[in-house]
């Protein structure tokens, strides 16, 4: 059974197909309603309102993946969840016309007094003086933040004969051009601008990004809006110039810290605010809860999710063509983790052939998932992986190499040890499955699976006999058996495949036999 605790409102009808499972239980509550059942859960579905701590993912040790139905994940500790090997996905583009049409609706609001005359309206008055407003026809509106969000506002503005500046580092000329947007630097949208909308992530960068020295360089007159993140525009800051009337207005539908409350911004006559609205349209809920809901089940049958935070993002057209080699690395890693069990310094994996044409990244952390899990406590997987390397001091890195080794696809894996440097190679045959053809520098051909006994040993006859007189002795029976050497006579390797594990006692008992160097046990 795999439990999913969803802990913020959601739409019914996007968490259907979860419903529809038999193998999935839902309890939606709080977590502080289930706090003696946290433990139990394999799956956490949250929007802006949980707190997605450390605190919190350590109370659930079976935790697999949070799943954010919108946007911002500034409420999820992701570092932390990176740590604790938990997949964080969001649904990245369902809310985005809603949050631009908020945008839109609370800009026409502020410039028109709306709120304010329908307040008074609703209080029996009939001012028509008192709410003279502006035209949005032929006014410069600057957005701060082009991605999703800032883009769809940018058309709707320009529908609305607006002329429109943009500020966005990450922002291709190309782009904007294609969006009749002028790109400018920050200090020339806030010089130029009549109306400032902020659409970015709340980043170091970001935050108090509209503060005191940023809002001194806007027009007199300027009207602000944020529907992105409190904080991006910083609220004291904001009093300030409300306060000396250099701000004619802002619409602000996000805060630094919600709920809201009693706050000083509220008593502004000229501030119009709504409680984090702009994902909550019929539509976008649906739209979010849907999409996660289908990468939880995506990830429920062990396909990769495709809109991960902390994961390299996967279709699942690629992920088809990775998965063989994916698993292939994974044995890779657990194998070569096991023989050279001593600290390792650097691993270099380099792809040749078909795989090299794949999405590598997933398969190289696949491998170091695998090469760290015998020497990690806690559960090493794609996600924390590449972190916990570099928690131990051990750096990886991908080449790519057109020596295929005679097969149609190689993964040579390099692992450096202190004084040891080890080698493997394997191949994916699709009729034939996973084999190990290189192992030490011994030339070979196995399969990277159960119960493994490695022997190093001088090419002589009578070999392979001993080694079977003593497992023969042990009532272990021989499944397969490879022998590899490097020249006749010279140095010489035996891998047999068990059908049950070796005790770690009888190692000893076959370098007894004379002409053996090494004995390991190997699990896969
Ligand atoms: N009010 C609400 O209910 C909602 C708010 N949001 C928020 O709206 C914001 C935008 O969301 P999307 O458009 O979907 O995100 P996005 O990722 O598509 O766009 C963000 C843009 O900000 C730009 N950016 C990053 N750092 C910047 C900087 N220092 N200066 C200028 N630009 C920078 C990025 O290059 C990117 O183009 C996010 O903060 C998101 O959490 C999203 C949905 C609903
Ligand atoms: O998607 C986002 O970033 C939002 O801010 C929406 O928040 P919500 O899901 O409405 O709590």
């Amino acid at each position: 059974m795999f439990r999913i605790l969803v802990s913020d409102s959601m739409s019914e009808e996007g968490l259907a197909p979860l419903r529809k499972s038999e193998q999935i239980e839902i309890v939606q509550k709080k977590v502080t309603e289930v706090e003696h059942r946290l433990h139990e859960f394999d799956a956490l579905l949250v929007r802006s309102a949980t707190k997605v701590t450390e605190e919190l993912l350590e109370k659930m040790p079976n935790l697999k993946i949070v799943g954010r139905a919108g946007v911002g994940v500034d409420n999820i500790d992701v570092d932390a969840a990176t740590r604790h090997g938990v997949v964080v996905i969001n649904a990245p583009n369902g809310n985005t016309i809603s949050t631009a049409e908020h945008t839109f609706a609370m800009m026409a609001a502020l410039v028109r007094r709306i709120p304010q005359a329908h307040i008074s309206v609703k209080s029996r008055e009939w001012n028509r003086n008192a709410f003279v407003g502006n035209e949005l026809y032929g006014k410069h509106l600057g957005i701060i933040g082009f991605g999703r969000i800032g883009s769809e506002v940018a058309k709707r503005a320009r529908a609305f004969g607006m002329k429109v500046h943009v500020y966005d580092p990450f922002l291709t000329k190309e782009r904007a051009e294609k969006l009749g947007v002028t790109v400018c630097t920050l200090d020339e949208v806030l010089a130029l601008s009549d109306i400032i909308t902020v659409h970015t992530p709340l980043t170091k960068e970001t935050k108090g990004l509209l503060g005191e020295k940023n809002l001194a360089k806007t027009k007199k007159g300027v009207y602000l809006l944020n529907c992105a993140r409190g904080g991006i525009i910083d609220e004291k800051a904001l009093l300030q110039f409300l306060e000396n009337g250099h701000v004619a207005g802002a619409a602000l539908d996000v805060f630094e810290k919600e709920p809201l409350g009693d706050h000083p911004l509220l008593s502004f006559d000229n501030v119009i605010v709504t409680p984090h609205l702009g994902a909550s349209t019929v539509e976008a809920q649906l739209n979010v809860a849907a999409q996660v809901a289908e990468e939880v089940l995506q990830f429920l049958e062990g396909k990769p999710v495709t809109s991960s935070i902390n994961l390299p993002t996967l279709s699942k057209e690629v992920y088809a063509k990775i998965q063989s080699f994916y698993t292939l690395a994974k044995k890779m890693g657990i194998l070569a983790s096991q023989f050279m069990n001593i600290p390792v310094q650097e691993i270099t994996v380099t792809y040749a052939g078909t795989v090299a044409d794949l999405e590598t990244t997933y398969i190289t952390r696949s491998l170091l998932a695998g090469f760290l899990q015998p020497r990690v406590a806690s559960t090493v997987n794609e996600v924390n992986a590449a972190m916990i390397a570099k928690e131990r001091g051990i750096t990886f890195g991908e080449k790519f190499s057109d020596d295929t080794y005679g097969y149609a696809n190689c993964i040579s894996l390099t692992v450096y040890g202190e004084n040891k440097v080890f080698t493997m190679k394997g191949t994916h045959i699709p009729t034939y499955g996973d084999r190990i053809v290189q192992f030490d520098g011994f030339s070979i051909d196995f399969a990277p699976e159960g119960h493994l006994l490695y022997i190093q040993h001088h090419d002589k006859p009578g070999m392979i006999g001993k080694v079977g007189n003593v497992l023969g002795a042990h009532d272990v029976n021989i499944a397969t058996m490879q022998v590899g050497r490097q020249k006749a006579g010279g140095k010489a390797i035996m891998m047999l495949s068990l059908d049950k594990p070796l005790d770690e006692d009888m190692l000893q008992t076959f370098i007894n036999i004379g002409d053996i160097e090494t004995a390991k046990k190997l699990e896969v």
